[in-house]
């Protein structure tokens, strides 16, 4: 079944050039997608675009096949609630403690005033916790964020993400701060959200050889347009060379 359906989008910031153009691609629910490609490629663009925090110029965003597009302030909030969002510096509040941190996962379906007084229900304080035994960290959900290790506050971001009931996650560069032990572990949870609970995840990454070993499916985006859109294994060297260019510093051997 399809999730999310991209038709024809484009964005420029200001009047330079544009920064996506023609963008067209689908991804099915339970997919593991992959998107790769140079810095300024446009890849945090067209993440930013499917939930709206950066807005379209042209096109179709498609998500249960409702263009997001055309949603209003209360719709909008609604569609923030079913696509969780992971960023490369976490996006915590560092003076505020682990398990608040996952709580405001829930402020989407929260009124101004609950939201504001955290007023959460026992189950959801009960979500919280069982989510955070499940990414490892459940001692440290007293601390505050700016306590924890990289990979520890990306694990408290993968629970802010889970905690909202997501169809779909973004994950903007999720390991690019990371040092590879870690970086393994908050691959290893992305997929396992994948795989266990079927919801789907669309990653941009920097490493080609981390795209490879888990995602099922690459898109390889140049100057804001998909050149490779297929199998991971699928995608060869020649593909590879073409998507970075003479940027040799991101090329890998496969
Ligand atoms: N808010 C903005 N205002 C103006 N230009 C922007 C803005 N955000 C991004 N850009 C420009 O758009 C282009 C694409 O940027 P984007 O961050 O989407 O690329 P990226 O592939 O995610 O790069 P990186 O891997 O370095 O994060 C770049 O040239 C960037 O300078």
């Amino acid at each position: 079944m399809t999730l999310l359906q991209i038709n024809h989008l484009e964005k420029s910031y200001g009047s330079d050039t544009k920064v996506l153009k023609d963008v067209n691609f689908s991804v099915d629910a339970g997919e593991f997608v992959s998107i790769i490609g140079s810095s300024g490629a446009g890849k945090s663009t067209l993440l930013r675009c499917i939930n709206r925090i950066v807005e379209s110029d042209n096109g179709e965003i498609l998500f249960n096949g409702t263009n997001v597009l055309h949603l209003k302030k209360k719709e909008l909030r609604k569609l923030r609630t079913d696509i969780g969002m992971i960023f490369q510096h976490y996006n915590l509040v560092p003076r505020l403690t682990v398990i608040e941190n996952v709580l405001h996962g829930r402020f989407g379906y929260k009124g101004t005033i609950e939201g504001v007084l955290g007023r959460f229900t026992e189950e959801e304080k009960e979500k919280a916790f069982y989510l955070l035994a499940k990414l490892g960290i459940e001692e440290h959900a007293y601390k505050r964020c700016d306590q924890l290790s990289g990979g520890q506050q990306q694990r408290v971001g993968i629970c802010r993400a889970l905690i909202q009931d997501p169809k779909l996650i973004l994950c903007d560069e999720p390991i690019a701060s990371l040092d590879p032990s870690s970086s393994k572990v908050i691959m290893d949870h992305l997929k396992s959200i994948t795989r266990d609970l079927g919801i789907t995840c669309i990653v941009n990454l920097h490493q080609v050889e981390v795209a490879l070993e888990y995602s099922d499916r690459i898109i390889g985006l140049k100057q804001g347009q998909i050149i490779f859109d297929g199998r991971s294994v699928l995608l060869r060297q020649e593909d590879i060379n073409h998507i970075y260019g003479k940027d040799q510093r991101e090329l890998i051997t496969v």
